[in-house]
């Protein structure tokens, strides 16, 4: 009776923001893999290529007011970040191809690094709901954090290599040169005071490529895990990375794990913080606080 009905279903009109220096790999043939293998019938797809930092938040709020419904942030925890604070603001969903260094929120979620397969899975359209967090006004879906992280975050974003092997090499090179600092949280109305060479709150458990902060940490659970990594002796680096690898960071003595959904840290002095890798500075306070199931991603 409706010879036409099939040409007239609704598509999804679907937006691909492609940072082009994430992963330190060459992004080119990205647009055609998702022309080859993103299912036509369902979607209406358009890209966009990031230019800049900051970009990716002004595509998407462009994209949005053009009424696209899914946008895919291809690239790693940075972009996903950018991408994800807009998607949440206006209630959209969010898919991911990774692309980064790490891609941390990626593995987290069990999203294929292989990327065919990760187009293939943004076909199923199944989503699922995980939550976010504040750190004061910045939002992040992964990792935050205080101390050596920051500080390498902030040298990171300088240097021209990116990729693993970058990020390997310079964190050695920074690992001897930085002295810890000493906070006081307040997690849940209660008090601690720590030294600690970093500070990582955790939404998921891991920095990315397997590199596990907070082993039993979940993006459902509606707690943060704020993980206190100790002073330690160089020399002990080694167990430090074995424990990181290996994901038994809840038995070690070099870390402490507490959840909570509402932190305050105060430090000495203003100085770097990184949401989600990316460096920031900040004053002596930062609160942050767990928003619940908020963000809508596709998920395997
Ligand atoms: N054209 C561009 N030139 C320089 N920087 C850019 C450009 N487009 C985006 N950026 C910035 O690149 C930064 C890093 O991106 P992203 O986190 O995706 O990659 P990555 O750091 O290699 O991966 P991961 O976070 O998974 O380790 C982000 O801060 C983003 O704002």
């Amino acid at each position: 009776m409706y010879p036409h009905s099939k040409a007239l279903q609704v598509k999804i009109n679907i937006l691909f923001v492609i940072n082009p220096i994430s992963g330190g790999k060459a992004k080119l043939r990205i647009p055609a893999l998702i022309d080859k293998y993103l299912d036509k019938e369902k979607f209406n797809a358009n890209f966009r290529l990031t230019e800049h930092i900051g970009h990716a938040s002004e595509i998407v709020e462009e994209a949005i007011a053009k009424n696209f419904d899914i946008i895919v942030a291809a690239g790693g925890d940075g972009t996903i970040n950018e991408v994800a604070g807009k998607v949440l603001e206006h209630k959209k969903i969010l898919g991911i191809l990774p692309l980064g260094s790490g891609n941390g929120l990626a593995r987290f979620l069990n999203i294929p690094q292989n990327l065919k397969e990760a187009i293939l899975l943004i076909n199923q359209l199944k989503t699922d709901k995980i939550d976010s967090a504040y750190f004061n006004n910045k939002s992040f879906f992964n990792l935050a954090g205080l101390g050596f992280d920051a500080h390498l975050s902030a040298a990171f974003s300088k240097d021209k290599k990116r990729g693993l092997t970058g990020y390997l090499k310079l964190s050695l090179r920074e690992v001897f040169n930085y002295k810890g600092e000493s906070y006081i949280l307040n997690i849940d109305g209660v008090e601690y005071r720590r030294k600690a060479f970093a500070l990582t709150i955790a939404n998921s458990s891991q920095y990315g490529n397997n590199v596990y902060i907070a082993p039993n940490a979940s993006v459902k659970d509606g707690l943060l895990d704020v993980c206190i990594i100790k002073p330690f002796s160089m020399l002990k680096l080694p167990v430090l990375s074995y424990v990181m690898l290996k994901g038994t960071a809840e038995t070690s003595d070099m870390i402490e794990i507490i959840k909570g959904k509402s932190i305050k840290i105060y430090r000495e002095h203003d100085g770097p913080v990184h949401v989600d890798g990316e460096p920031l500075q900040m004053g002596k306070e930062v609160e942050i606080n767990i928003n619940p199931l908020s963000l809508e991603v596709i998920v395997p």
